[in-house]
């Protein structure tokens, strides 16, 4: 069992007397990428903030290894490196003199060059902060977050405004910090992202977690292994929802999505070339149509997310 690093119980926020926050509970892990997804406004930047000691919470209780954020900076704030969704550093600030600033205060920090070397910023050096550009800044902005090693990393939407490369450079870091024993915690709405990095991904809304899991074990509870596209034809949403395996629909102007398990696909296919021979319950045209313009293909994190957060109807419900 890896030490856990952060722990979080059922804590509560509210914002004159409006509730954010109805009783999160999450921990990380040593080693552990944590992912936070849900929709906007739902409580996410809340949740990190207060994690981050910066906004005290109206119940529940939060630690790092066993220290609260009461205990003020110097024992607290050393124990997490953050990157908030708007932080910002000095402009005339050089890169490499803010690295080595920030790198200064911490017991055993990682090599200023090196780090700006994987962050793709080794010829932004010697540039005040003030100049660079949106992507440039957020880059160096996690660079400070990552340059102390702290036991956990807070990334608040971490990748918005990176360039491909900056997000695989960015994601290569991660995860060696997080081999290298870190616990991470980020937020996102980029649900690919979601899904291919995180260890256990949380679903908050309505101020609560909704779903927690593994992604790949998020997506077989829910019944969700495949999915399809085929046009819109009267009868044939009722029809996908009989087949053996079905778990969502969802109907956009002309076209109809389906969800199910992994054999759903291959086996509305098998019914539909049935159906277009004169075999089945839907009529040979329909069916012949729907068979030329089909697609099929794996479920993502993305339809998971749609589904539970009720944009596509959920046969399960
Ligand atoms: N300082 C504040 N005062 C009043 N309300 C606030 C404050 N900060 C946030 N809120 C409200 O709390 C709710 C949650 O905001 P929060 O920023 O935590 O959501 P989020 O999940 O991070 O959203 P997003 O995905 O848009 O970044 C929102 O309705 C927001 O308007």
């Amino acid at each position: 069992m890896k030490e856990t690093v952060l722990t979080v119980r059922e804590l509560t926020k509210a914002y004159r007397g409006r509730p954010v926050l109805r009783g999160v509970s999450l921990t990380a892990a040593a080693g552990e990428v944590i992912g936070v997804v849900g929709p906007n406004g739902a409580g996410k930047s809340t949740l990190v903030e207060c994690v981050e000691g910066l906004r005290r919470p109206d119940g529940g209780d939060l630690d790092i290894l066993g220290h609260r954020p009461a205990e003020g900076p110097r024992v607290y704030h050393a124990l997490f490196g953050a990157q908030l969704q708007d932080s910002s550093l000095p402009a005339r600030l050089r890169v490499g003199e803010a690295l080595e600033l920030f790198a200064a205060v911490h017991a055993r920090p990682r090599d200023v060059g090196e780090t700006l070397a994987r962050m793709g910023l080794e010829s932004e050096r010697h540039r005040p902060f003030g100049k660079l550009s949106g992507g440039q800044k957020r880059r160096v902005l996690l660079a400070v977050a990552l340059i102390g090693r702290p036991p956990l990393l807070l990334l608040d939407e971490p990748t918005v405004g990176l360039d491909p490369h900056a997000r695989l450079a960015l994601w290569r870091l991660l995860r060696s910090s997080a081999d290298a024993g870190a616990a991470i915690l980020f937020t996102t709405h980029d649900m690919a992202e979601a899904e291919e990095y995180s260890d256990r991904l949380h679903l908050l809304d309505g101020g609560r977690v909704a779903a927690v899991g593994r992604p790949a074990d998020l997506l077989r509870t829910a019944g969700l292994g495949s999915r399809l596209r085929a046009p819109r034809h009267d009868g044939l949403a009722a029809w996908l929802e009989r087949v053996p395996g079905h778990s969502g629909l969802q109907v956009v102007d002309g076209t109809v999505y389906g969800y199910g398990d992994a054999a759903y696909s291959r086996t509305v296919m098998r019914l539909l070339e049935e159906a277009r021979d004169g075999l089945g319950d839907l009529p040979p045209a329909v069916a012949k149509d729907v068979l030329d313009r089909l697609t099929v293909g794996p479920a993502r994190m993305e339809d998971f997310y749609l589904m539970s957060t009720g944009a596509i109807y959920d046969a399960h419900r």
